[in-house]
């Protein structure tokens, strides 16, 4: 049975199922390797409930309960006490493989190692844990608090009861899940992404402006943000990262990141976390940047 929650990365995502998880009633720790990403991660969180408890989705009880539940170190060995643990760390298969080579030792025997991965091989991170039978993909959606699914992969050696386990816990969150089999970027990524990475094609091709490609997609498709601003949302090293994976896990050309991506990946324009990507979100209101 889960009571505590362990997350490694204090990023966008790794504060969103913190938020989650500890408005559910667990007690949650977030380790991240900068102090600063920790400051700035709980107080992401603080805010986050502040407007749900202006817009009337939490009493003002309710976050102050929740935010008790949350604590944030630079210290791996905080994680001792965790049921599960969640790695939301950058989406980078050396540095997840290296976080597990660091949090196993430190863990209970029997805790569950999840991992938040947009799209690597559970089977394959599985094989750099001590646990590759209570290892498995929990898979959140970017922002946590508002979408309402959770993939849940397991890894070839996953076993029943750490499926059942996840699926307990990410049902308590109030989300619904998806099952996806171990292939590249999953369900949502495998179909999300290469539409992305068509749309960077598009403005690459000069078939369209920044705006033009966002406007089309937003009154012409009925999608809340346009591609180039959901690319930015989610970040554009992680989109690169995801096309990667698809690209050599499939071996198909039609999954070829699009240069124009990698090269504002180069230029560490990775979108709205770095504060300049498809837009420059650095003045009061985003400017498109092409
Ligand atoms: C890459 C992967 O591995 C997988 C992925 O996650 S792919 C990305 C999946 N996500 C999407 O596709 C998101 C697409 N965008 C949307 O659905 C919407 O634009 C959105 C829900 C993000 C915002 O909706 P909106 O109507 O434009 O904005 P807004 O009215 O300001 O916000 C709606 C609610 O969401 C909340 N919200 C918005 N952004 C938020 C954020 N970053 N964090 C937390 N809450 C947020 C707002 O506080 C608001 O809550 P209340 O109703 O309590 O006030
Ligand atoms: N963005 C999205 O829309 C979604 C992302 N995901 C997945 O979630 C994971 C995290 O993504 P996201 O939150 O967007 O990324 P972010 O870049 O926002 O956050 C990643 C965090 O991990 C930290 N980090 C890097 N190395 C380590 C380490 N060795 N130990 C601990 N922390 C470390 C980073 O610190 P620093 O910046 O200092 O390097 C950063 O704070 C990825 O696997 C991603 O694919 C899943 C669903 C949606």
């Amino acid at each position: 049975m889960i009571k505590n929650v362990g997350i490694v990365g204090a990023g966008q995502m790794g504060c969103g199922i913190a938020q989650v998880s500890a408005a559910a009633g667990y007690k949650v720790h977030i380790y991240d390797i900068a102090a600063d990403r920790v400051e700035a991660g709980l107080a992401t969180i603080n805010g986050n409930m502040a407007r749900q408890v202006s817009s009337g989705k939490l009493t003002d009880e309710q976050r102050k309960k929740a935010l008790s539940l949350i604590k944030g170190s630079v210290d791996l060995n905080d994680l001792s006490q965790a049921d599960l643990v969640i790695e939301a760390a950058t989406e980078d298969e050396s540095i997840k493989r290296k976080i597990y080579g660091q949090v196993c030792p430190v863990l209970k025997t029997d805790a569950i190692l999840a991992t938040n991965t947009s799209s690597l091989s559970i089977t394959r991170l599985a094989s750099a844990t001590d646990r590759p039978e209570r290892f498995m993909g929990i898979h959140f959606m970017n922002p946590v608090p508002v979408m309402k699914l959770v993939e849940l992969v397991r890894g070839i050696a996953t076993d029943e009861g750490t499926f059942q386990t996840a699926k307990q816990f990410v049902t308590a969150l109030d989300k619904t899940i998806t099952v996806a089999e171990d292939f590249p970027a999953f369900i949502v990524n495998r179909i999300l992404l290469p539409m992305i990475n068509e749309a960077i094609y598009t403005l690459y091709e000069g078939v369209g402006s920044v705006d033009a490609i966002d406007t089309a997609m937003k009154l012409g498709a009925n999608h809340p943000m346009g591609p180039l601003q959901l690319a930015d949302f989610i970040g554009l090293d992680t989109c690169l990262s995801i096309m990667q994976v698809l690209h050599d896990g499939l071996a198909d050309s039609k999954y070829r990141p699009c240069p124009l991506l990698v090269k504002y990946v180069e230029a560490g324009w990775l979108g709205r976390k770095s504060g300049r990507g498809f837009y420059d979100y650095r003045g009061d209101t985003p400017v498109p940047t092409r």
